[in-house]
């Protein structure tokens, strides 16, 4: 970081009303340049500061609450919750301090606003992080917290609400030999065969990146193509594949990949994924309800909510207000029924989403076996080393969520569901 963290600070600050001003969500804010004048550690301290702002959003309000007569403009707002996440996270009080009234002061037009940004920070140094302890755990905004509890029920929230403010470890997908990347990295090997890696520095110094020996990857994110068991040879579709990490998983088994995704510059990061692991795979760019063809299995990751990443994402939540919701169980549907058209008689097809709502998962199936007469979900894909019985869910699928692993760390929501077509 540069030596005054003013420039990293400054960059989160602005993630932040990007996020919560105008809604747009992180990864698109980093994907158009947001951080690129900064130096790769400031690039990475932004982010992380912005991310663990988000998570304890509701407890800096609280704190912040207590010392403002009136809500200041939101860039001065979003310093002071800056400032409070981190000095309640320990940060050295001074530091932080001078820096957001740095910040603060050299601002075009809420300068003025610098001796009331140095004053309410000092008390939050002084009481902060007694209080923060005793906080409760933030609660997911009511849009989305009314239908998961309706799902999953009270004491379930409350677990997947602990578990998004703890944030996600970093898991890994080993190409050939976990136990190698387990030692290599200095992570743990995962029930299901995953690589979990606590306090994970830059991603792209860790051993073995450069050498394509892994890749970044849900261990939840990892079940469905150990659901679909791809063999050496088979034609197999990957619709909606990019990033790619399940191409991967794919191409690694031997398979025959064809990788279709509708955005170029998503495709453009899972060649440059191909490239680094040394896997191969075709790869389309075109709307997957276009694509055409004759496959023996498929791997349907379809476009959703991603309400099962929040974890990751904590900016999901504040960006977004679930209006685009309707229309993303519209396309999950087409998406579903296209694929089906392309799947060959005895086929199989694993269709899943990184969601927590049922409407994106269990209902979803449902919906496609009463429009189906040839499709069957098969129950048996669930058996899967480390994938508990209290996962699988009543129509034959598997329902994962970010309470599950509670000693382990978690997992990313999920749901994952087995299909075959008759034959
Ligand atoms: C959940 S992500 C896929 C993640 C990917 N399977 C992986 O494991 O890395 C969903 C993808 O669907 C793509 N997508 C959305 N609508 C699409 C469509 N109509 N046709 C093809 N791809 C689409 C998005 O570009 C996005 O890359």
């Amino acid at each position: 970081m540069s030596d005054t963290g003013v420039p990293a600070r400054r960059s989160a600050v602005y993630l932040l009303d990007q996020i919560l001003g105008e809604g747009r969500l992180m990864s698109e804010l980093v994907g158009a340049g947001a951080l690129d004048r900064l130096a790769a550690e400031d690039r990475a301290r932004a982010q992380r500061l912005a991310m663990d702002t988000l998570r304890g959003l509701e407890r800096a309000d609280r704190l912040l609450q207590r010392h403002l007569k009136k809500y200041p403009p939101l860039t001065v707002r979003n310093a002071l919750r800056v400032g409070t996440v981190e000095l309640c996270q320990e940060a050295a009080a001074h530091g932080v301090v001078n820096a957001m009234v740095e910040l603060v002061a050299r601002h075009k037009r809420f300068g003025h606003l610098k001796g009331l940004t140095n004053a309410v920070l000092r008390k939050i140094a002084d009481e902060g992080p007694a209080r923060w302890a005793m906080l409760r755990v933030p609660r997911l905004p009511k849009w989305l917290r009314r239908p998961l509890s309706e799902a999953w029920g009270a004491e379930a929230i409350a677990a997947i609400e602990a578990a998004q403010f703890a944030g996600a470890p970093l898991d890994l997908t080993a190409k050939t030999d976990a136990a190698a990347v387990a030692e290599m990295t200095g992570g743990v090997l995962l029930p299901t065969g995953s690589v979990r890696v606590r306090d994970a520095g830059q991603v792209s110094t860790m051993p073995g990146y450069a050498s394509g020996d892994w890749w970044v990857q849900d261990a939840a994110a990892a079940l469905p193509v150990r659901m679909l068991a791809p063999r050496p040879g088979e034609q197999v579709l990957d619709l909606c594949a990019a990033p790619g990490g399940k191409t991967m998983q794919l191409a690694a088994a031997g398979a025959d990949v064809t990788a279709v995704d509708a955005s170029e510059p998503r495709m453009a990061r899972l060649s440059e994924n191909l490239a680094r692991t040394g896997l191969q795979a075709r790869l389309v760019i075109e709307d997957a309800r276009r694509h055409q063809g004759a496959y023996d299995a498929i791997l349907l990751d379809a476009p959703c909510s991603a309400t099962g990443t929040i974890r990751r994402h904590p900016d999901l939540p504040y960006a977004k207000d679930g209006s685009e919701f309707g229309a993303l169980i519209a396309l999950q549907a087409e998406l579903i029924d296209h694929a089906w058209s392309v799947l060959k008689p005895g086929g199989r097809m694993v269709f899943c989403t990184c969601s927590l709502l049922p409407d994106e998962g269990e209902v979803q199936v449902e919906e496609a076996l009463a429009r189906h007469s040839d499709m069957q979900v098969v129950p048996g894909a669930r058996e899967q080393p480390g994938v508990a019985a209290e996962w699988r869910s009543a129509e034959g699928g598997l329902r994962l969520r970010p309470d599950y692993w509670p000693d382990l760390g978690g997992m990313d929501g999920f749901y994952i569901a087995c299909l075959r077509k008759s034959g």
